[in-house]
This record gives structure tokens, C-alpha cells and sequence, in this order.
């Protein structure tokens, strides 16, 4: 499969396939049974769905995060090894700690674990992400999109197998955020990486896999021929982005009529 050449200094390992299968039930009732799905290894895999349906609780799963529900299932590697400690996380909400500048926020990961940061590659893709000249501010003088691109960099820094993003370009403009996908996708070169995104674009021109998530379970939708990161203007891309949308508005669509207007 052709993959974008790396462009990070890295140290270069492809992620594993993950299998996870399960139901997923809260005191007040199943969020979803007897979900199926194949992350590839290696690989974009891109997750879309009704908002609620659980995406973000499938990458707590994975994580290994406490959640408020009962989950029964497995979620395994095909190499066989745990997941502990090769999975890098990136939540909806950014997470940066207040009290530290954006250069100590992204290197908080090795200083958690008590190893010297990478101080040199956190420099590098502080300024990759457009933050070289705020590397001593606070997250409170930042944008939100200031504060999204810090947390991809924090999550960027880590060299793990296995990452997971949620919604990681949302709160960016539409420039910014194609030089950020087409930076992600670099910088993951071979990495295992779980996208959840309600963005059919950013699903057509990133994904290797994409799939879609329902409370009827995991379905994967057709990717273009070519290989990610796909030109947004190639006619594939295009048709891809449509249909996807297509779909997705068939699964939510909103009804402005009244029950009375509805029954005439
Ligand atoms: N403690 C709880 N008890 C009952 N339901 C809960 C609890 N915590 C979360 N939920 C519900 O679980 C559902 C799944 O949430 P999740 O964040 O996984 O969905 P999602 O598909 O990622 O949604 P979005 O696209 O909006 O981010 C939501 O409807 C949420 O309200």
C-alpha cells in the first residue's frame, strides 16, 4: 500500500491491527451491543456516526480509560502485545494544563512518566503546528484553535503505536486545518491511527478505512482507489466526500414539519 513518505525524525514502527468487539451498557440502559470492528494496522482508520452513539467511549475503551458503564467484550492487537502504554490520546476537549506554557504542556507526557522530554522534536513540531512564537504562553492567551493545535502536538510528540484522535481538527479554520491533516498524516506515517470525525472531507482524503458507527453497529463505507493523503480536488475524493454526507444526513435527518403537518 502506498503511504506518504515520513517527514519526522521518529523512530519509525507500524502499529498493529486492533479488534475490538463488545457491547457497552450504563445503569440506564445499552449504549451498543455486539459492536464489531478492525482497526488496520498501520492505517487511517476513520470512525463517523450520530452524535452519542458512542465514539468517543470506543477510544476510552481502547485507551483503557475508567468509564461509568459495563463494558463486555475484548479489544486485542493481531501482534498479540497488550495495549498498555502504546497509546497516545487525543480527547475532544484539549487538556492542556493551565498552569503550565505550551512547550512544557507538550513534553508533560515524559515528564509524567519521569523521562527527560524530547524537548528537541517538541520545538520542532510546535512550530510545524504554527505555535513556535507562543511557546512560553499560557493556554488561557490562546485561541481555541491555538489551544487544538498544542494539544496535536502534545500528541504528535509521543512516538506510539497506536493513536487515537477525537475530533482533533474541529475548532480549525479550513486552511489550518488541511495543513494540520496533511501534518498528522506525516507525522503518523505507519502508526495505527483511530480518527473520530463527523467531517466526511476529512474522512475521504485521510482514510485507508472508514466506519461508520450506528446503534444497528460498525459498517465500513468504501474509500477511494487512490491511496491517503488524497488530493481534495480529485474527482474520487470528491464523489467519496458527497456520498459519505449523503448518508450521514439520510441517518439525521431533522423533520421542521409538526406532528400535524407530518400526518397530512
Ligand atoms: N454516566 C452515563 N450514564 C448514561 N449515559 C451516559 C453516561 N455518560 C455518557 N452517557 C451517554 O453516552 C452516549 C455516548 O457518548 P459518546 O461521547 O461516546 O458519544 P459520541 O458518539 O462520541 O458523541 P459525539 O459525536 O457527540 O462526541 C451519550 O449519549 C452520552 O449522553
Amino acid at each position: 500500500m502506498t503511504r506518504p513518505a515520513p517527514t519526522s525524525s521518529a523512530t519509525l514502527s507500524t502499529g498493529p491491527s486492533i479488534h475490538f468487539k463488545g457491547s457497552f451498557t450504563f445503569s440506564t440502559g445499552p449504549l451498543f451491543e455486539d459492536v464489531s470492528l478492525r482497526l488496520g494496522g498501520g492505517e487511517w482508520n476513520c470512525l463517523l456516526g450520530p452524535s452519542g452513539v458512542g465514539k468517543s467511549t470506543i477510544l476510552r475503551l481502547i485507551l483503557g480509560l475508567q468509564t461509568d458503564g459495563h463494558f463486555d467484550g475484548e479489544i486485542t492487537a493481531d501482534d498479540g502485545a497488550a495495549l498498555t502504554n502504546r497509546v497516545s490520546y487525543m480527547a475532544q476537549s484539549d487538556l492542556l494544563l493551565p498552569w503550565l506554557n505550551v512547550l512544557e504542556n507538550t513534553c508533560l507526557g515524559a515528564r509524567l512518566r519521569g523521562q527527560t522530554p524530547d524537548t528537541e522534536r517538541a520545538h520542532s513540531l510546535l512550530h510545524r503546528v504554527g505555535l513556535g512564537a507562543h511557546l512560553d504562553k499560557r493556554p488561557a492567551s490562546l485561541s481555541g484553535g491555538m489551544r487544538q493545535r498544542a494539544a496535536l502536538a502534545r500528541t504528535l510528540v509521543e512516538d506510539r503505536d497506536i493513536v487515537l484522535l477525537d475530533e482533533p481538527f474541529s475548532a480549525l479554520d479550513a486552511g489550518t486545518r488541511a495543513d494540520m491533516q496533511e501534518l498528522a498524516a506525516k507525522a503518523l506515517w505507519g502508526k495505527t491511527v483511530l480518527l473520530v470525525t463527523h467531517d466526511p472531507a476529512e474522512a475521504a482524503r485521510l482514510a485507508h478505512q472508514i466506519i461508520l458507527l450506528s446503534s444497528g453497529g460498525a459498517t465500513t463505507w468504501p474509500t477511494p482507489a487512490s491511496p491517503p493523503i488524497r488530493d481534495i480536488h480529485a474527482p474520487d475524493t470528491i464523489s467519496c466526500q458527497a456520498a459519505l454526507l449523503d448518508h450521514l444526513r439520510a441517518g439525521t435527518a431533522i423533520t421542521n414539519q409538526t406532528p400535524q403537518e407530518g400526518a397530512r
